[in-house]
């Protein structure tokens, strides 16, 4: 069932996070829908701009609704990660999508209200929730690269009237995170201290916490002695969330994390079986390991066992 994530933030608000996944294919799907009914967990499933034009939007919007047909069970939100002004307005005309990304975060604090309120308006028009984002994270996003030195925290002391003036439902903010398999080059870690001024300052308004892959350190060993090459990725530890959480965080965006995953699963499965050319057994493979690591991530979120009690809620 696609559903807002308006019910699903004001459950979760305080307790746990709710996670956000990116998915470009079928198997990607069918992982997330199966580790989501594993973990009992509702989710949001994440469609960038790059996920749109990979296969094409018409195939993703087909094959989640096949999904969703597949997995009666499953709750969840379908949102479209970092759009531009025109995408989200495809996607809120698109009638799929429930919820969009607005990411104004690199023009200037008025042309972001201006920009995020224009969004906001023609979602709201159609029921759909909006996400915009303040202060700019580093890593890479929509092929975008942003340096460390012009990431940028969220100034807590904008957040209020940044909310009141687009009147957005949800708000990702820049509190060390960033985008990418190479978090935390120099010595940075989450800045809770920033988090909670932005709590204090906005009560119970739902944030947003991109870039939070853990990157885990056994992923990138078997993927380097199975031949990769990611000498000092570095992620988010993912024991910090359900502290995230209590501080207002409602939403986790994790991508980097799914494609180590894939990256793994396929370099081992080729390397072991060097005769093998059938997609079929090492798609298998993946669909199961990417179940499993979503499963294990939403025990991290909180949102492991959620299910049915947001099944009353939205009742
Ligand atoms: O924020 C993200 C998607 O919007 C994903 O972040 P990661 O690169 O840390 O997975
Ligand atoms: O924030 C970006 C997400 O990880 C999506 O990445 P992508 O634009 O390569 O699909
Ligand atoms: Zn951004
Ligand atoms: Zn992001």
């Amino acid at each position: 069932m696609i559903v807002t994530t308006k019910k699903l933030f004001e459950h979760a608000y305080g307790k746990y996070a709710i996670g956000a996944y990116n998915i470009n294919n079928a198997e990607q799907i069918i992982g997330l829908f199966k580790g989501n009914i594993k973990s009992q967990s509702p989710f949001i499933i994440q469609i960038s701009k790059g996920a749109r034009s990979y296969t094409s939007k018409i195939m993703l919007e087909g094959l989640i609704r096949s999904a969703d047909q597949m997995f009666p069970e499953a709750i969840f939100a379908v949102h479209l990660d970092h759009g531009d002004e025109q995408t989200c307005y495809d996607c809120i005309e698109s009638g799929f999508y429930s919820s969009v990304m607005i990411d104004a975060s690199s023009l200037s604090f008025d042309e972001n209200v201006a920009t995020t309120k224009r969004v906001v308006d023609a979602a709201h028009a159609k029921g759909i929730v909006v996400e915009a984002e303040l202060g700019q994270l580093g890593g890479v996003e929509e092929h975008v690269s942003v340096s460390d030195a012009d990431a940028k925290l969220t100034d807590p002391d904008s957040v209020k009237e940044f909310v009141s003036r687009t009147n957005v439902d949800s708000l990702a903010v820049a509190i060390g995170t960033s985008h990418g398999a190479f978090k935390f080059t120099g010595s940075q870690s989450l800045h809770f201290d920033v988090l909670a001024e932005i709590q204090n300052r906005v009560p119970g308004f739902p944030l947003v916490m991109h870039g939070s892959s853990s990157v885990p350190q056994d992923e990138v060993a078997r993927i380097n002695a199975a031949g990769g090459n990611l000498q000092g990725a570095k992620g988010v530890d993912d024991n910090q969330f359900k502290r995230a959480a209590q501080l207002g965080v409602t939403k986790i965006n994790i991508d980097t994390d799914g494609r180590l995953v894939w990256t793994r699963v396929h370099r081992e499965y080729f390397l072991e079986h060097p005769e093998n050319f059938d997609l079929r057994p090492i798609g298998k493979v993946f669909m199961e390991e990417y179940a499993n690591f979503i499963a294990a991530k939403n025990e991290k979120l909180g949102s492991a066992g959620q299910l049915d009690d947001v099944r009353k809620f939205l009742a």
